[in-house]
């Protein structure tokens, strides 16, 4: 059995990651964080009854109190460097899908990784579908370098642009003809009109209450275009990627950026 803990377990991703933890034949929930905690046990939530899995309101106590393989973690941005940092310093192997990070903190934390001869795995998105966008995306760009994202979220969301969007632009980057797009004598007449910049590629931000996560990357070219969507209805869509990177990471000795690494 896996012995993995959940960090966020109050929130959209962290509930949803819960249910599947509970659900898992391998795996086994030692314990759950969340600092909007009430509960001391799981059992105290009518879905949990049955359960005995305690709740930590701080990862220090938990660490003192569960010994766990895996740590998920569905926080916000402010904290994932921290908390995945401390599940490496304590020999957890992070499954990291909380967003946020810069990449000097993922340099670090795969320094941090190789040092603690710890697995883990950061990923902006878990969703299969997603990954196969964003490979598929990397490909395209070789043929046309003038491409811009478009992400779409729920309104509930904290960080723009999408780690998905980032995660994106980061791996076109690595393969796409540098240049900048559009008339180079445009004049922005809203400030942001034409959405973030990253290397010359623009990404662009949508929130809206009833979305979930949905982006599209749209190429441009001579007389042409190409457009290559995902789209996110559930967040059940995440889960087996999940699963698969709590599989992976306890048997890796380093972290890796990015679920395509394990498929
Ligand atoms: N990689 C992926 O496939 C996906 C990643 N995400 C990312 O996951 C993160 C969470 O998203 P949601 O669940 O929608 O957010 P949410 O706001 O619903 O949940 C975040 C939870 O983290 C808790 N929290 C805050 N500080 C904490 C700490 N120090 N320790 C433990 N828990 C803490 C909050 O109390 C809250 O319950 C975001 O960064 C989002 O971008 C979301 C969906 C998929
Ligand atoms: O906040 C979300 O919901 C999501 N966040 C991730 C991101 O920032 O890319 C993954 C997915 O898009 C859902």
């Amino acid at each position: 059995m896996i012995k993995i803990v959940v960090a966020g377990f109050k929130g959209r991703m962290g509930a949803t990651a819960t249910k599947m933890v509970i659900e898992h034949e391998r795996f086994e929930l030692v314990g759950v964080l969340d600092p909007h905690a009430q509960e001391k046990n799981l059992s105290e939530i009518s879905d949990y009854q049955e359960l005995n899995v305690p709740v930590f309101k701080e990862k220090e106590t938990l660490v003192k109190s569960v010994v766990a393989d895996a740590w998920i973690d569905f926080t916000i941005p402010k904290v994932a460097y921290e908390n995945t940092y401390f599940a490496l310093e304590n020999k957890i192997a992070p499954v990291v899908g909380t967003t946020g990070f810069t990449e000097e903190q993922v340099a670090s934390l795969i320094k941090l990784s190789k040092a603690q001869k710890t697995g883990g795995l950061i990923a902006p998105n878990f969703a299969i579908g997603a990954v196969l966008m964003m490979e598929f995306a990397t490909k395209a760009v070789q043929y046309f370098p003038d491409v811009e994202i478009i992400e779409l979220h729920h309104d509930n969301k904290l960080d723009a642009p999408s780690g998905t969007a980032v995660k994106t632009a980061e791996m076109m980057e690595e393969v796409r003809a540098k240049k900048a797009q559009g008339n180079p004598d445009e004049k922005e007449t809203i400030k942001g009109a034409r959405g973030a910049d990253y290397e010359g590629m623009r990404i662009h931000s949508v929130r809206l209450p009833g979305l979930i996560a949905h982006q599209q990357v749209q190429f441009g070219g001579t007389g042409e275009g190409l457009t290559i969507r995902h789209d996110s209805y559930d967040r059940a869509s995440f889960m087996s990627g999940v699963a698969l990177g709590c599989e992976k990471v306890v048997e890796l000795k380093e972290l890796v950026y990015g679920l395509e690494n394990l498929l």
